[in-house]
């Protein structure tokens, strides 16, 4: 099956760029996939998802997004992607649903008509759907104005889906953003997701909102430093999952852990663990040594990306 997007070799060379802004980049992104790309500031993720969502020119290589060529099938593209940009750009004197029905006429999903009343059906359904979905309903018919940044930016994902794409670009889309306004538009984003299973690209600052992500793809220098899933690029740049044990009977400890051909040194007088699942759950439920002492360090995707921040500074190569 034909990803959703499949990027090849991709270069750009901006005219007054000193060295290419993205130098051979070649990764794919399923159906429904939830993929993240993350990198330190210049690394060249927005020169990537303007080139993805055919507002920007490549200088080589090859994007296809839902089966179309990014240059020779732009227009095909656009009606397949829905895009969330760093900055806003709703018009602030006109009501939530206005600016949705400007939005779907320029894109020509709908014809424009001067009143919500005189719009289509197929089009009244569909806000009314996705307005309870990501929860903006009551507001609908207010001025943007009036709006909390977080309503913004619900507003403007709901714009961004009203065509149905297959595929949603979403551009550092909780920048500026109160922990909470973040929180509560990722659970509609991951709902979303989930009902329409649709491909989301994500790139982001905050590295919390990749946790979640299947695979996650970090650059540096405009080129792809790693990829894989959380999981994957936790153990590949921090190493193994350990915890720290200590038995009432250190003795009786060490046999069960060996006994279980579990992985372990000595450390200060506790044991240093590896533990392999998603948790250390399932070790843990097989001992029966009271223990003393537990510690577990669940590794995150930041302390990872720090990892590859430094190492990349220090010319370091995977
Ligand atoms: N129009 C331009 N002309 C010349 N160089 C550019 C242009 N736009 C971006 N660049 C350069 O290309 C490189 C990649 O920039 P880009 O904006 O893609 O990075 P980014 O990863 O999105 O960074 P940030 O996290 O800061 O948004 C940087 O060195 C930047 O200075």
């Amino acid at each position: 099956m034909e990803p959703m997007i499949r990027v090849e070799n991709l270069r750009k060379q901006y005219k007054q760029g000193a060295r290419p802004a993205v130098d051979g980049v070649s990764f794919e992104v399923g159906k429904g996939e939830f993929f993240a790309f993350l990198g330190p500031n210049g690394a060249g993720k927005t020169t990537t998802i303007s080139i993805l969502t055919t507002t920007l020119s490549k200088t080589d290589g090859e994007v296809m997004i839902a089966g179309y060529d990014v240059e020779k099938e732009a227009s095909k593209v656009r009606r397949n992607v829905g895009i969330i940009f760093q900055n806003p750009s709703l018009d602030l004197d006109l009501t939530a649903e206005e600016n949705i029905r400007l939005h779907v006429s320029i894109y020509g999903v709908y014809a424009y008509r001067p009143f919500y009343s005189m719009m289509p059906a197929a089009y009244k359904q569909r806000i009314e759907e996705l307005s309870q979905v990501v929860g903006i309903h009551e507001n609908l018919f207010k001025k943007v104005k009036g709006f909390s940044g977080g309503m913004r930016r619900k507003l403007e994902i709901m714009r961004s889906l009203m065509h149905n794409p297959q595929i949603l670009f979403l551009d550092e889309p909780t920048q500026g953003l109160d922990a909470s306004a973040r929180q509560s538009l990722w659970t509609y984003l991951q709902k979303i997701r989930k009902e329409e299973n649709m491909t989301i690209f994500l790139t982001t600052h905050y590295l919390e909102e990749a946790e979640e992500a299947d695979r996650v793809c970090m650059i540096t220098q405009g080129k792809v430093a790693i990829l894989g899933t959380p999981d994957e690029i936790k153990h590949k740049l921090l190493g193994d999952k350990t915890m720290l044990l200590r038995g009432e009977d250190e003795a009786a400890l060490k046999e069960e852990l060996d006994a279980m051909r579990a992985t372990y040194t000595e450390e200060n007088g506790s044991l240093k663990v590896v533990y392999s699942d998603k948790t250390p759950q399932h070790l843990l439920s097989q001992l029966h040594t009271p223990l003393t002492r537990l510690d577990i360090h669940q590794p995150t995707l930041e302390e990872a990306y720090l990892r590859l921040v430094e190492q990349s500074e220090r010319g370091v190569s995977l």
